[in-house]
């Protein structure tokens, strides 16, 4: 049996696997979350490991007796843990949602020769988020933190550090970095030399890069007594949620499109070769199955939805009546959901904003539901980058908010795609499940393709499948239309 564990934003979850991809057990515990009004987003490394104990231990207890060979480890991109002298954490992670870097991302940006720099030099263009600029805040804010920093990791690296007490990094959540080559897959000196000044202190700090056929190692005795496990259970490289739930959902060849409505909301499609996106809207992070994986993220997503939710005293058991009675375009109301800054479009300092109120429009329900449409209609926009403009004709939805019957109509009508989920829900949890299946066939002589191992684990459930009303197409298209008006007015345009 394989074990897949996807340690997100909001929480961890476990998944319990057997070899023909069917669910056995899961677990779910939650996180705390640190935030601060200048943007910073942040969490301690040790609740990540306290809620994959707790979730590993339900998980395991649905299947007694289940004899785990490999497990896998999903992490939300991009936050940095860093370790001293004595493997031992230094300060709380600062995540991929955290914007109090951005003036260190400009600077960075800047000096690599502005984003064609970045582009020629990694083959990516650095966003508020991505890990170098956090590198950078530690350096001008924390001087004393920064000199001690002797091991960098990301959050599922982290968390495979604890299970094997081996340090190691994979290409998929490396790309993520900004210190990474996308297309040479190696750590760039250049990027790290513009952070510690050429004094080669950062490039030692970082770990050996894995491939996803190998494996970090097998589980510290004392962690595999702990969790139930056998201390020969292998855990695989794994690698960032979204890598892992391109995997989860199958995207691992060629025209498959995954969206995913999580804390963020993300849109990828796999690719056999990188691409070059000079306005860095388009990430081309590399996959972890090999090839690319680019993507567009927005990072404001389910968080938006549900304080909005709050705010009008309904929960997320009404979204979907919500939906059901409002109309496109919420009548008017146009809410531009920035509350943390943004990603894409870059707008780190950004701040929301709600537009159209009227007499007639200003009720609870419209609120909502102009708070969902914000949200989609920003991924959607990442959607058309992703395609180059091209209509799908069906696409993955994942996470959180994909549990919403409406919204995943909402998705349907505005794209003209069918809507289909994944049979297990959990496509980060499956993704990494996966893998580790893939590395423990890899590393005991029995290699089967991951695309072989997508076809038998994935399954498309057929009562969660939403067809697209053609009749609702135009509505959407001018509901759009306003949002991406008012975000040119009262954002974009400013900017320049
Ligand atoms: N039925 C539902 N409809 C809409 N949103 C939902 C539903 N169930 C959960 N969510 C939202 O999904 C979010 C969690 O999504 P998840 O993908 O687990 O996040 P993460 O991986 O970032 O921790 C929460 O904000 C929650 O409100
Ligand atoms: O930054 C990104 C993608 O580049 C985010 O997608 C994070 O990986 C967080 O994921 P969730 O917690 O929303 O799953």
């Amino acid at each position: 049996m394989y074990l897949g564990i996807d340690c997100g934003t909001q929480g961890t979850k476990a998944l319990l696997l057997d070899e023909n991809g069917r669910p056995l057990g899961r677990g779910y515990a939650r996180h705390a979350l640190i935030e601060r009004e200048n943007g910073a987003r942040e969490q301690e490394p040790q609740w990540w490991v306290d809620a994959l104990r707790e979730a590993v231990r339900q998980a395991l207890a649905q299947a007694p007796g289940a004899k785990v060979v490999a497990l896998g480890v999903s992490g939300q991109q991009h936050g940095l843990v860093v370790l001293d002298e004595n493997r031992k954490v230094i300060r709380p992670a600062k995540l991929w949602n955290d914007t109090e870097t951005a003036p260190q991302n400009e600077t960075l940006v800047k000096a690599l020769g502005g984003n064609q720099g970045c582009l020629e030099k990694i083959g990516i263009v650095p966003l508020t988020g991505y890990t170098a600029s956090k590198l950078l805040w530690m350096q001008e804010n924390e001087p004393e933190n920064f000199n001690r920093i002797r091991h960098i990791l990301l959050p599922h690296d982290y968390l495979n550090f604890w299970l094997t007490g081996k340090l190691a990094a994979e290409y998929g959540d490396a790309s993520g970095t900004a210190f990474f080559d996308v297309r040479q897959r190696t750590w760039s000196k250049e990027v790290l030399a513009q952070i510690d000044g050429g004094t080669g202190h950062l490039i030692k700090a970082l770990p050996e890069l894995l491939s996803p056929e190998e494996i970090v190692g097998t589980l510290r005795p004392e962690v595999a007594a702990e969790l139930g496990l056998s201390p020969d259970c292998v855990v695989s490289s794994g690698g960032g949620d979204n890598m892992m739930g391109a995997i989860g959902t199958g995207n691992v060849r060629e025209g498959v499109v995954t969206l995913s409505l999580g804390t963020s909301s993300t849109v990828y499609s796999f690719r056999k070769e990188s691409i070059a996106d000079a306005t860095g809207s388009v990430a081309s992070f590399c996959s972890s199955s090999g090839g690319w994986l680019p993507l567009v993220c927005t990072m404001n997503a389910t968080n938006i939805v549900t304080q909005t939710l709050t705010v009008v005293g309904k929960t997320v058991g009404d979204l979907d009546s919500v939906l059901a009675k409002t109309l496109p375009g919420a009548d008017g109301m146009t809410f531009l959901p920035f509350l943390n800054g943004e990603r894409t479009p870059d707008l780190p300092r950004a701040r929301g904003s709600i537009v159209g109120l009227s007499s007639n429009n200003f009720t609870s329900e419209n609120l909502v539901r102009a708070a969902i449409e914000g949200v989609t209609f920003g991924v959607l926009s990442g959607l058309d980058l992703i395609l180059a403009g091209k209509e799908p004709s069906v696409i993955f939805a994942i996470g959180g908010g994909a549990r919403s019957k409406e919204w995943r109509q909402l998705l349907a009508d505005a794209t003209g795609a069918t809507i289909q989920v994944p049979m297990e829900e959990e496509a980060g949890c499956l993704g990494a499940a996966m893998q580790a299946m893939y590395a423990f066939r890899c590393v005991t002589g029995a290699p089967m393709d991951l695309a072989d191992i997508a076809d038998r684990c994935v399954g498309i459930s057929q009562e969660e499948r939403q067809t697209p009303r053609p009749d609702l197409r135009e509505p959407y298209r001018l509901a759009m239309e306003t949002y991406r008006s008012e975000l040119e007015e009262l954002y974009l345009h400013k900017k320049q």
